[in-house]
């Protein structure tokens, strides 16, 4: 049914429920008769007659307006300020802008559109395609809401997750604007009918969704007019970023359909505007691409610098033996303000957060590594324990590949925080902690253990039933709970002022995801910690499911960036993590994060070291040029596969041939292994991605650099990596049989190896039913 066969009274009642007032409804459908579009134009156009005015929709259905061409978003600028006029009297800039901060002040309560805000705005009144690139909490959303109200055309937000669109639409109701979302989780199957007659001023919809719907959004944009295409969280289009949606790839069909060349109403192709707050170069030139924008899209930029957020990296075995060490100074932190007055208690049960908590070493499993740099750890004070497979990895973390993933909405509790809860989170309390672990296992212990603490935490991942899900974001929003333990299915879109501290417990997959994560803390402005446990004697390891090759290279790709910012000890956190992003980061450091306040470590000379390895790799290389000779290709090839040694094989020979060395272990040479890779001496000499160099092979630089004259290379002043600190501070672990034995004739150090606890040495049980179990049983009598 068109809308123009509407009674009044339902028109007043659609008109309303857009956010219209009542008296102004009233006097359009008095005015222009029962119909939605007529009277949207009449009281857009300041309560003149329609009729008269440039673009205005005659109320003759669908049909009669065919052929029509869609007024310019200027013109419907001009006809939201002016009365008709039939001379078109162009606005001017500030013109614009003084009407979105007026209806910025009206709906949000702002005095003043940010600046990418106004240049975001600035692109789509040109109408430009533009990419939006601006900080995590910086208002990415008005840019795409402002122009609903500007003009009375529906904007078409596309975004990734149910959660999410419903967390935005009830805002937007209390903002008094209309909204809605399509797509699986919504359940009232009148919604799209009205949101295809043109009822809602935003459709938030998934990708699926609006593939699906290209017919009935091309009548839209016929009828009601479509003001911009918004992609929200674009980088999710970009194989190279985290969180590759396939669907976000497809919506390419956008440009393809709604051009003003296939659709004639249109004058100008409908702008696309793409948001994200996490995209390297490489994925901005993916996400242009991908979706057809057009060749010149306007590119707004903002830095992605959030200066009052204090980064920090901290070595952890980040099992449930740290917990203790870990987390005390977030329980003290809460226990110090017992008396705090939060605006509930917590309803959680905390039976609850026992379902499928587990012995420490199933909690720690995860940290088994599927990949094959398992065999290279020197961490043996831990046990050696079963070998995991991806799939097992995968089914105990969250990946987000659906849009209904994480399907539960936040949004009933508008995620602003009210003046009380202010009142309560300033100074009186500590604030808001999201604490992001890897596997949903640990999220159920670590709440578990804050629990018993006294500190009010929830655990939170996609397998825990709905309605504790909703209980949680209740309880998280009304600031009756402290802590939210959680997989990555929390947070996306989580708006909420007062989260003082975000922190990873385990190694994230990329630092695109870690900084958006991060992001969630300090929108209020004031200082925030983001602060990441990694055991750093280990390397990350855990790979997405279902990737392609070139998949598996990306994802190792970005777990060895996120290794490699963790390792760094002579740079500011803050200008990694920006310049990451393609940023030039103009200050020297953020005065904040743990190296800027503590100062990198000493310099040390490793000219002795590091000429030692690179004789010993460049040796080894020779050699093999030489045997190259000897064999027919694939012989040769078979024969450098078994051979090729790794960076384990060239310390063991390093630490057996210079007794002076014997004190440092794998975990120190793979530290200077990096250092070497990042000077340009070394290069992976292996097909398969690792995260960091496993087959090590030299290069020109590198043979230069180890077969020069010993008086020519003065010095090599690196700053240690993490990694070569905590090989250094932590009691020698002797892996191998050569280190091992040095030494061993010494009753003193036999007497102190002997005694180390290792408790994972249990005598071993002897099944008295088999011959040989009963063999063994007397043998160890
Ligand atoms: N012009 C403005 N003045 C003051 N506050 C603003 C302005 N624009 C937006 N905000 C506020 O900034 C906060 C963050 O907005 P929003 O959720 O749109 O951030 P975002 O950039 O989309 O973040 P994310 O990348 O995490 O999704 C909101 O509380 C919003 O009301
Ligand atoms: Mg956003």
């Amino acid at each position: 049914m068109d809308g123009s066969n509407l009674a009044s009274d339902v028109v007043i009642a659609e008109l309303v429920s857009m956010g219209f007032e009542i008296s102004e409804a009233r006097k359009a459908i008095k005015e222009v008769g029962p119909s939605l579009n007529n009277a949207i134009d009449f009281i857009l156009s300041g309560c003149t007659k329609v009729s008269s005015r440039k673009g205005a929709l005659p109320d003759t259905g669908a049909q009669s307006v065919r052929g029509m061409r869609q007024s310019s978003i200027m013109d419907h600028l001009q006809s939201s300020k002016k009365p008709a006029s039939p001379v078109s009297i162009p606005y001017s800039n500030e013109d614009w802008e003084v009407r979105a901060n007026m209806l910025l002040q009206k709906h949000f309560g702002y005095p003043l559109l940010k600046r990418f805000q106004r240049e975001a705005l600035g692109a789509w009144i040109a109408q430009k395609d533009c990419l939006v690139l601006a900080a995590t909490g910086s208002g990415k959303s008005l840019c795409f809401q402002i122009p609903a109200l500007l003009t009375g055309k529906v904007v078409v937000v596309i975004s990734p997750l149910i959660s999410l669109m419903h967390d935005q639409c009830l805002k937007l109701a209390k903002h008094g604007v209309s909204a809605c979302f399509l797509g699986s989780g919504q359940i009232d199957q009148s919604v799209q009918q009205k949101a295809m007659r043109g009822m809602y001023e935003i459709i938030y919809v998934c990708p699926e969704t609006i593939l699906r719907l290209i017919k009935p959004f091309e009548s839209l944009a016929e009828q009601r007019g479509i003001a911009l295409f918004a992609i929200d969280e674009v980088h999710c289009v970009s194989k190279w970023g985290h969180d590759f949606r396939p669907d976000y790839r497809r919506l390419s069909a956008l440009r393809e359909n709604f051009n003003a060349k296939k659709l004639p109403f249109l004058e100008f192709d409908i702008p696309i505007m793409a948001l994200t707050a996490t995209a390297t170069i490489r994925v901005r030139e993916d996400i242009i691409t991908s979706l057809h924008m057009s060749e010149d899209p306007m590119i707004v930029l903002t830095s992605f610098f959030r200066p009052n957020l204090r980064f920090s990296v901290k070595h952890s075995r980040t099992c449930s033996s740290s917990y203790e060490k870990d987390f005390r100074d977030l329980i003290d932190a809460y226990s110090k303000n017992t008396s705090q007055k939060y605006s509930k208690k917590t309803n959680l049960p905390l039976e609850n957060m026992s379902v499928g908590t587990s012995s420490r070493d199933d909690i720690c499993n995860w940290e088994e590594r599927a990949s094959e740099s398992e065999e290279d750890d020197e961490d043996i004070t831990l046990p050696k324990r079963r070998k995991l497979s991806v799939e097992y990895l995968e089914d105990e973390s969250d990946l987000l590949i659906d849009v209904d993933d994480f399907d539960v909405t936040c949004g009933e509790f508008d995620g602003r925080t009210s003046t009380k809860d202010l009142d309560v989170c300033e100074g009186k309390t500590e604030g808001l902690t999201i604490i992001y672990v890897p596997t949903r296992k640990e999220t159920l212990s670590i709440a578990k253990y804050l629990c018993r603490c006294g500190v009010k935490a929830a655990a939170y991942h996609a397998k825990l039933p709905k309605s504790q899900l909703r209980q949680v974001h209740k309880e998280f929003h009304e600031n009756a709970l402290q802590v939210v333990v959680a997989t990555i299915a929390f947070g996306m879109g989580i708006d909420k002022l007062n989260v003082r501290r975000i922190i990873h417990y385990g190694w994230p997959q990329s630092l695109e995801a870690y900084y958006q994560e991060a992001g969630r803390a300090g929108r209020d402005g004031k200082l925030a910690d983001c602060v990441l446990f990694a055991n750093l004697s280990r390397m990350p390891s855990l790979l997405p499911n279902r990737r392609s090759e070139e998949q598996t290279r990306q994802a190792y790709k970005m777990l060895s960036d996120c290794f490699r910012y963790a390792m760094r000890t002579s740079r500011c956190r803050a200008q990694m993590l920006v310049q990451y992003f393609g940023e030039d980061f103009s200050d020297d450091s953020c005065h904040l994060c743990d190296v800027c306040v503590k100062g990198p470590p000493e310099q040390q000379n490793l000219k002795d070291e590091a000429r030692i390895l690179m004789q010993m790799i460049a040796a080894h290389y020779d050699k093999r040029s030489y045997m190259e000779s000897s064999y027919d290709d694939d012989d040769y090839n078979h024969n450098i596969r078994m051979e090729k040694p790794n960076v384990k094989m060239f310390v063991c020979r390093i630490q057996e041939q210079n007794q002076q060395l014997e004190t440092t272990d794998l975990l120190w040479w793979r530290g200077l292994v990096r250092i070497l890779e990042d000077k340009g001496f070394l290069r992976e000499g292996d097909d398969k991605a690792h995260v960091q160099i496993k087959y090590p092979e030299p290069t020109k630089l590198g043979l230069e650099f180890a077969f020069a004259e010993t008086e020519m290379v003065q010095s090599f002043n690196v700053w240690p990596e993490a990694d070569m600190l905590l090989s250094k501070s932590r009691p020698k672990s002797y892996s191998s049989f050569v280190e091992w034995g040095k030494g061993w004739a010494d009753p003193e150090i036999r007497k102190r190896r002997l005694s180390r606890n290792r408790p994972w040495k249990q005598p071993r049980r002897t099944n008295k039913q088999t011959v040989r179990g009963r063999l063994a049983a007397k043998l160890s009598k």
